[in-house]
């Protein structure tokens, strides 16, 4: 049976405070105005929701929709992603804000934001927790960032390892020991 070795990372507090931070920098670039905030499933599903709920403390009108996509193997030459599940609603003519857990090479969101052009939002702009840009393979930089961090795998607060450890409050650093 394998054991997990996860060391804190990030604690609980430390988040929060991150957030309390991303909510005052959107908050202030999007004052008076309305927002659509597009959750990255799986892994941003808690972010979104601390984030959605620290905005609220803000003068702007936010609505949370949500897509899944996946990276094909081959998505570099094709430069395309699959498209598990898609939002239910039109982005055109919208501010939209997509909610990331982590990016790590850029490959999926690079593919997504070209996606997403295509639909003619009014303005898109990106918010991920959590920056790796020593994995990046690409220019792609994110609006709003939470926390910039080594190329550790990371997992925690909506991240996992396997589908597990989603559910834990902070974010750790995953050491395998079989
Ligand atoms: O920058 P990249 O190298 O493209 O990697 C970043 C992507 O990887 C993670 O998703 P994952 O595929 O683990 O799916 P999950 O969110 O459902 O766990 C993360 O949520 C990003 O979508
Ligand atoms: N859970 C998890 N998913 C990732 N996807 C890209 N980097 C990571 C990471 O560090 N942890």
């Amino acid at each position: 049976m394998k054991s997990y070795d996860i060391q804190t990372l990030i604690p609980p507090q430390q988040l929060q405070q991150t957030i309390e931070r991303l909510a005052r920098e959107i908050a202030a670039d999007y004052e008076g105005q309305s927002l659509l905030l597009v959750c990255i499933l799986n892994g941003s599903f808690i972010f979104t929701a601390d984030l959605a709920r620290e905005l609220s403390r803000h003068n702007l009108e936010v609505e949370v929709d949500f897509m899944k996509v996946s990276s094909y193997a081959d998505s570099e030459s094709t430069g395309s992603v699959k498209m598990d599940f898609d939002m239910s609603r039109s982005i055109t003519g919208r501010n939209v804000l997509i909610v990331e857990d982590i990016i790590d090479t850029g490959r999926t969101l690079e593919h997504l934001l070209r996606l997403l052009r295509t639909r003619d939002p009014r303005r898109m702009a990106l918010c991920c927790l959590l920056d790796k840009p020593s994995r990046r393979v690409n220019g792609l930089q994110a609006d709003y960032v939470g926390e910039v961090i080594d190329d550790l795998f990371v997992v925690g607060y909506g991240l996992d390892y396997n589908h597990r450890f989603r559910e834990l409050p902070g974010i750790g650093i995953m050491n395998i020991e079989e």
